[in-house]
């Protein structure tokens, strides 16, 4: 892939100061010289560890009631809701792009939400339209679906609610009832983030009961209470409305064995992939699940890693195309199989032109 930079400094500069030792001290008797293979692109393309390509991505997309309209999400320059009939164009973008798989969340009416997210398990909600239109249209490009309770809530958590507490076994099961209107929608991929204890067990047995066995589960499996998924708020419409924090369900990000316990669960449980969740500053994660499990392992590059990147780029501080591959370029290094991120179709035009 040619990444393009300036011309090597040897070219521009004088590299040897005028008052130098004698040239009789040059070269140097080194034995080793990494430089050798940095020094053409042909070379550095040749010794290149890994690499980055449109099958990593997974392009999540945000729906919105409505005809032929896209409505700007502030916090996430360049992102918009899409209506059906726009997000359907868009995977047909994803398709020519060679992108696998898209993942799709709703923006629900705030008419709909209420205390214990009952559209959610609604078989017609926007979600399930959405997946349909896009299946009848695009067949070959994936669909994953999240399953959790925020998009749904008056009150914006993932789970039921009482007396502040989040209830773990009755949101396993409307999560449970969630992902089976979601599958019978036509998604290829359940991806439970909701980081209740034996949802992914709950939901294995629930597809395969109703006949979906090949319907596959992407666990978010180590998902942290992290601030950088405040602007996905806005886009889904719960950060008003969300009281309190995520954190009796979602982890410490102080903690990091307990990552690799939470994954052994999901495993356990019938995942047939695993997330980490959010991306750039959880690496190391991402590295000790995949060398502690050697499964598929995704990682997800958040709604704010995308608007710290998007936000500075609009300044002209930074270098959009270089700073998205260099990140997702971290991503693939650290071991992730591939990478949701709000970047992908412009990481897709990008890779295709190079
Ligand atoms: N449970 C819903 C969900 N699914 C994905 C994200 C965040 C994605 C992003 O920030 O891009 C969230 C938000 C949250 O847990 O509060
Ligand atoms: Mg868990």
């Amino acid at each position: 892939m040619a990444i393009k930079y300036g011309r090597p400094l040897e070219s521009k500069t004088r590299v040897v100061p005028v008052d130098a030792p004698p040239p009789g001290d040059f070269p140097l008797d080194l034995s080793h010289r990494p430089r050798r293979l940095r020094r053409t692109e042909w070379l550095r393309r040749m010794v290149r560890e890994n690499v980055l390509t449109p099958a990593d991505l997974i392009w999540p997309m945000f729906v919105v009631d409505g005809k032929a309209a896209r409505t700007p999400v502030s916090s996430m320059p360049g992102v918009d809701r899409l209506s059906i009939d726009e997000a359907v164009r868009e995977v047909e973008r994803a398709a020519k792009l060679t992108i696998p798989c898209v993942a799709i969340f709703p923006y629900t009416d705030p008419g709909l939400r209420d205390e214990t997210g009952s559209e959610a398990t609604n078989p017609d909600n926007l979600v399930c339209r959405a997946v349909r239109a896009i299946k009848a249209a695009v067949p070959e490009v994936g669909v994953l679906c999240d399953v959790a309770l925020d998009p749904f809530t008056s009150h914006g958590h993932d789970g039921l609610l009482r007396d502040d507490v989040i209830l773990n076994d009755e949101t396993v099961d409307v999560l449970t009832q969630q992902a089976l209107v979601q599958a019978e929608a036509g998604c290829d991929i359940i991806a439970p983030s909701d980081m209740m204890d034996g949802r992914v067990g709950a939901i294995r047995l629930a597809l395969d009961d109703a006949g979906h066995q090949n319907v596959a589960i992407m666990a978010y499996a180590a998902k942290y209470a992290s601030a950088f998924y405040g602007p996905f708020r806005d886009a889904v419409g719960s950060s008003k409305t969300l009281t309190g924090d995520k954190r009796t369900y979602q982890m410490d990000y102080a903690n990091s064995d307990e990552a690799l316990r939470e994954v052994g669960l999901d495993l356990e449980e019938g995942a047939d992939m695993v997330m980490v969740k959010p991306g750039l500053p959880y690496l190391d994660i991402v590295r000790r699940v995949k060398e502690e499990f050697g499964v598929p392992t995704f990682a997800y590059q958040v709604s704010g890693e995308y608007s710290m990147i998007s936000a500075a780029v609009q300044n002209g501080w930074l270098d959009g195309d270089k700073t998205v591959l260099e990140s997702l370029y971290a991503f693939k290094r650290a071991g992730a199989d591939g990478i949701l991120t709000y970047f992908a179709p412009k990481v897709a035009e990008i890779l295709r032109s190079s």
